[in-house]
């Protein structure tokens, strides 16, 4: 599966450690930057990530930075995208299964790594139960 990975100075160190991480999982993952932990503006890094998994160079998306919010803001303002904050694995698992979640947004400020890769692990291997949820789904505007 190819992943893009992502997100600001707040999910710098994070971001660094699951391209390493997921990528030992077998993962193919892009690293979108920033390529230090120095202040950025999260939107720079959110939307070339977000036209990647809209248009389906990449197939899911991880953003990172110290709250989510703001990634996940920038992120759903693009056609095809359903980006979802989670900071437990339970959130993380129900974005998949019933709202077919393309990108994690992760909240580094509020979740040890630890939790951060559990989640993202939870994220990537859950698939979407479709059915009342693809009705749904479908009718969010694109
Ligand atoms: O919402 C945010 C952007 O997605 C994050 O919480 C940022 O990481 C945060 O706003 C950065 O704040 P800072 O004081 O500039 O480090």
């Amino acid at each position: 599966m190819k992943i893009a990975i992502g997100g600001d100075h707040a999910g710098f160190e994070y971001k660094q450690k699951l391209v390493q991480f997921l990528t030992s999982e077998g993962y193919e993952v892009k690293d979108f930057g920033p390529s230090t932990d120095d202040s950025v503006d999260y939107p720079d890094y959110v939307h070339p990530l977000a036209t990647a998994v809209g248009n389906e160079e990449q197939e899911m998306g991880i953003l990172i930075c110290g709250s989510a919010n703001g990634v996940a803001m920038a992120a759903n303002k693009h056609k095809s995208i359903r980006a979802a904050i989670a900071w437990q694995e339970e959130l993380a698992k129900l974005s998949r299964q019933h709202n077919n979640a393309n990108i994690l947004c992760l909240p580094a400020r509020f979740i040890s790594y630890e939790e951060a890769q559990k989640i993202a692990l939870a994220f990537l291997k859950e698939p979407f139960e479709g059915g009342r949820h693809e009705r749904r789904v479908n009718k969010i505007p694109c």
